[in-house]
């Protein structure tokens, strides 16, 4: 019996985005990365590394192309069917982190998980570890997120993120705010729950000291150039 061939976790061809037509615009060739593989993308200020991310979440679409994320065609889907995906299969740390000022650190990281549809009382259980895990005492966890340091917001957002166990883990300058030492147990837990869950990992940052974490690291010029993980 010959094995079935594997569905990569994104598999992008001849894609091209802009904001508007004329003005800048974003020209990727190809993009294979398979289930579990972690990549680091960097790149200049402008270079477009968050319009990746925002395109491989299905947040904006784009103008031409194929992006297969599992399988599903994003470049096809509508906007309701890209969240709905979104909710179900991938984690997303934005820079802006989109917290929910007023609700608990709690609540919020247990968002993902509502949205997601999962059991309640496995998802409280799951949240409380993530958190425990990232060092958010628990002091904090009834605390409107309002009320803490971007760090702290920072560490919100991937617990949040993690909470699903999602299938495609996207995440944009997410430690910026943290110390040395809260910044290596974040890159640990994330690390360590991608592989536990055979989570794809795409992982923007300016810190070239978080590369040595990834399998792959490959520039927005490489990427540009069609330059594959490998
Ligand atoms: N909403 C928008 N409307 C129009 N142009 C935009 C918009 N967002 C970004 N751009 C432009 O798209 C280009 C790529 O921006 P993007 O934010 O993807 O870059 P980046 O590599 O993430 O930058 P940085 O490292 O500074 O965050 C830039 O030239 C920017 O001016």
């Amino acid at each position: 019996m010959t094995d079935k061939p594997k569905i990569p976790a994104i598999d992008l061809k001849q894609l091209k985005f802009h904001y508007r037509p004329g003005g800048w615009q974003l020209e990727l060739p190809e993009l294979t990365l398979h289930s579990g593989q972690h990549l680091f993308v960097r790149g200049a200020s402008g270079s477009g590394k968050t319009t990746l991310l925002n395109l491989l979440c299905g947040i904006t679409r784009p103008v031409s192309g194929e992006l297969f994320i599992s399988g599903h065609a994003l470049h096809k889907l509508s906007g309701g069917a890209r969240d709905s995906l979104r909710a179900k299969h991938i984690g997303v740390v934005f820079q802006q982190l989109n917290l929910i000022p007023y609700l608990s650190v709690l609540d919020n990281t247990l968002l993902s998980s509502h949205f997601a549809g999962q059991n309640k009382a496995e998802a409280l259980s799951r949240a409380e570890q993530l958190l425990q895990r990232l060092s958010l005492q628990q002091s904090l966890w009834q605390q409107p997120a309002s009320e803490l340091s971007v760090g702290q917001q920072q560490r919100v957002a991937i617990a949040r993120a993690l909470l699903p166990r999602p299938t495609l883990l996207i995440a944009d300058e997410p430690t910026s705010a943290l110390d040395s030492d809260n910044r290596d147990a974040f890159m640990r837990v994330m690390l360590a729950e991608a592989d536990a869950n055979n989570c794809t990992v795409v992982f923007v940052s300016h810190d070239k000291s978080l590369q040595q974490y990834f399998h792959y690291q490959l520039d927005m010029l490489q990427l540009k150039q069609g330059v594959q993980p490998c």
